[in-house]
């Protein structure tokens, strides 16, 4: 038998701007826990944000951050992530448009990735208030492939205007099922 591969500490973004926001961050987030090799372990507060690009009608964002521990590989997660915004039913229409479920990889452990489907850290990552604050919250410390640490590339971006903890909380999965995944 091979041997089982480690697991590694992955920061999943989400973001819901239609419909039930709050139901479909937490269907993400159970969805998430129950893929095989798939652990969430730790949640940031639900953040309520404006829009930032894009041809949105002018609904704000609720978004997230997921820690997840996980023996996918990114390619893997990738696949993970995308099959759960499907099974929620996003539909892509314009690019950076209105959508019930959005599920970006943020960090996987300090590695960089560059391939044609799938780039690590994310490509905005840097540029998004609404992804680095409730990262920050997390794993302020975590660092990225080019040494820094969140907290640092956090204090480059400056101002998080439009970014505001919310009262709205979306729950571990484990304190839902009574552990059992643990
Ligand atoms: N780190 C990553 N996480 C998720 N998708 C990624 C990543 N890097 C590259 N991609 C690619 O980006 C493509 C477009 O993703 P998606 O439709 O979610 O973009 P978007 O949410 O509209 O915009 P953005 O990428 O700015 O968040 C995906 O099909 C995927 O192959
Ligand atoms: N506030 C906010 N703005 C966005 C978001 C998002 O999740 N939150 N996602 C986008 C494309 O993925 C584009 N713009």
């Amino acid at each position: 038998m091979p041997p089982r591969r480690r697991e590694a500490t992955a920061f999943l973004g989400l973001g819901s701007n239609l419909g039930d926001r709050l139901a479909h961050l937490q269907d993400a987030v159970d969805l998430l826990h129950s893929r095989p090799g798939l652990r969430v372990v730790k949640l940031s507060s639900a953040y309520e944000t404006e829009p930032v690009g894009g041809e949105h009608v002018g609904d704000e964002f609720l978004n997230l951050v997921v820690r997840v521990a996980t023996r996918a590989s990114p390619q893997r997660l990738l696949t993970a992530s995308q099959a759960v915004e499907q099974a929620l039913g996003r539909v892509r229409t314009v690019r950076w448009g209105p959508r019930t479920i959005d599920v970006d990889i943020l960090l996987y452990d300090q590695r960089a990735v560059q391939t044609r489907r799938l780039q690590i850290p994310h490509p905005r990552l840097h540029e998004r208030a609404f992804v680095l604050v409730p990262l920050c919250e997390l794993a302020p410390d975590h660092p990225l492939p080019d040494g820094r640490t969140v907290a640092e590339v956090r204090d480059a971006l400056g101002a998080a205007a439009g970014v505001e903890v919310s009262q709205l909380e979306v729950e571990l999965p484990t304190s839902r099922n009574g552990g059992a995944r643990a």
